[in-house]
């Protein structure tokens, strides 16, 4: 018995054997050699907001990782945008849009959703500037959140938008800080500063600094040195697959919903007006 523990630890634990660096301009991607942790960096200025062709490289590089046996993954900002970590889904891809390019947009983000839910890695956003929308969805995938502050704001602000995060957006949120806490929060868009992020357990851990944010990232990566590989995925798996399931099980019903409510005249004008607020 003892015997076929070790081996499992040892097949699924093995250290990636070069060190990869995949620079796609919008996101940059390391793997430490010694470590076999991954560090993916969104960078998009001016705000990273995450475009069609942006959620397709986080997807992808999401399922190489997943396939080079990573120990871990640290998800973060690019440091020259100093107070963004993601500005959320770009809302053009949702203003007057091409309905051919909608559907792909929404399907694709349901697609990348799942990857990032459920990967078989631990993984941590440090989360290091504003982080709203789909930018707190994201942050709110991995297993371990840390948050630069305190200036900086968090949260599933889409009813500010006129628009309804769907049902895995909440989902996401009321694991992690219960149902009535996440109800009250999305239903008024709220946003939360760190210090408050942290009071409601939406976050883990605060940092004042970058550096820290990522050591603290880091120091929970290297706790699961002693757990098994193979433990970690089947655990993380049996916890996440009821909401996930419920995804895989919805996926047109839940495309053809937010298709359909994205493009009615209400919502447009909506949209524009908060578009038009961003630029003022
Ligand atoms: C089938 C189902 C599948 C999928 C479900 C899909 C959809 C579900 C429903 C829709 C869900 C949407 C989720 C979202 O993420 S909505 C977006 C939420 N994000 C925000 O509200 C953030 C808005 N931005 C800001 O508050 C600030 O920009 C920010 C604090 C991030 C940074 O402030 P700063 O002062 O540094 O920059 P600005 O001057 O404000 O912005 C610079 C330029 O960037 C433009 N901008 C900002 N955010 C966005 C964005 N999210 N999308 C597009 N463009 C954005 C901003 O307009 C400025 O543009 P210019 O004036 O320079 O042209």
């Amino acid at each position: 018995m003892l015997k076929r523990y070790n081996i499992i630890l040892y097949s699924t634990n093995k250290i990636v054997n070069s060190c990869r660096y995949v620079s796609q301009s919008m996101l940059k991607s390391t793997v430490n050699e010694k470590t076999g942790i991954a560090t993916v960096i969104i960078n998009k200025p001016p705000v990273n907001c995450i475009s069609l062709e942006l959620l397709n490289k986080i997807n992808t590089e999401i399922n190489k990782l997943q396939k080079d046996n990573i120990r871990g993954m640290i998800l973060t900002s690019v440091r020259s945008l100093q107070k963004v970590f993601c500005g959320g889904l770009d809302i053009k891809e949702f203003y007057n849009p091409n309905p051919d390019r909608l559907a792909k947009y929404l399907t694709n983000l349901q697609d990348t959703w799942l990857s990032l839910y459920m990967t078989s890695f631990p993984t941590v956003s440090v989360i290091n500037g504003h982080s709203l929308g789909g930018g707190c969805l994201i942050a709110m995938c991995c297993d371990y959140r840390v948050m630069v502050g305190p200036d900086y704001t968090i949260g599933l602000n889409e009813t500010k938008l006129g628009v309804v995060p769907p049902k895995w957006f909440q989902d996401t949120m009321a694991a992690i800080i219960g149902h009535r806490k996440a109800e009250v929060s999305v239903i008024a868009g709220k946003t939360y500063t760190t210090d408050e992020a942290l009071q409601i357990g939406l976050v883990d851990e605060s940092s004042p600094d970058i550096d820290n944010a990522y050591k603290k990232g880091i120091q929970f990566l290297n706790s699961f040195e002693k757990i098994s590989p193979w433990a970690f995925k089947m655990t993380k798996n049996i916890s996440r697959q009821p909401i996930s399931q419920w995804l895989i099980d919805n996926k047109q019903k839940d495309l053809e919903f937010v298709f359909n409510y994205m493009q009615t005249p209400s919502v447009q004008k909506h949209l524009g007006l908060y578009l038009q607020s961003l630029k003022k």
